[in-house]
């Protein structure tokens, strides 16, 4: 088995397990107050958002309503992941363009102690260390790791 072929297998068995403990699928509107209404959850230990605050925000007023919003999800002590793209203006989902909220990494951390979260861990990579494609317009991407107060 080559090397590749053997990644593919970890990745679809990581897959399957993800899958796996899924308990099930639920809409979610970050604007709302409680982004999962009119289901109410337990407060969560750990929330993970990938590409999703940036994507569904105008500007930055909106994005700390809708980071507020999303941190009623979480216990306190509670993990909030965060990941995204730095700088994106739009990005292309086959030939239809979105529009999508321009980031930095100084923005994201003045938002998360605003709402008393300590950030533990941000990593930034640049968008020269990423693979290159022109599906959008970022410079950077960043990984989170906050914790709720
Ligand atoms: C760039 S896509 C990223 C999708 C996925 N998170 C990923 O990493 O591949 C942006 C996502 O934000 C979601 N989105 C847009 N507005 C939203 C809102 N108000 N509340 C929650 N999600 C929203 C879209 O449905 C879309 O799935």
């Amino acid at each position: 088995m080559c090397e590749l072929e053997g990644d593919r297998n970890k990745w679809a068995e990581k897959e399957r397990n993800l899958r796996g403990t899924i308990k099930c699928v639920l809409k979610c509107d970050v604007h709302k107050s409680n982004p999962l209404d009119p289901v109410v959850l337990p407060p969560a230990d750990c929330l993970v958002s990938l590409l999703c605050l940036e994507a569904a925000c105008k500007d930055h007023s909106s994005y700390r309503a809708a980071l507020r919003n999303i941190n009623s999800l979480l216990k306190p002590g509670g993990h909030l992941v965060l990941s995204g793209d730095l700088g994106t203006s739009f990005y292309m989902v086959g030939p239809k363009k979105f529009s999508c909220l321009p980031l930095t990494e100084e923005f994201l951390r003045e938002a998360l102690s605003a709402m008393s979260f300590t950030v533990d861990t941000v990593e930034v990579v640049s968008q020269a260390d990423v693979a290159q494609h022109d599906i959008c317009d970022f410079s950077g991407m960043y990984f989170i790791v906050a914790r709720k107060n």
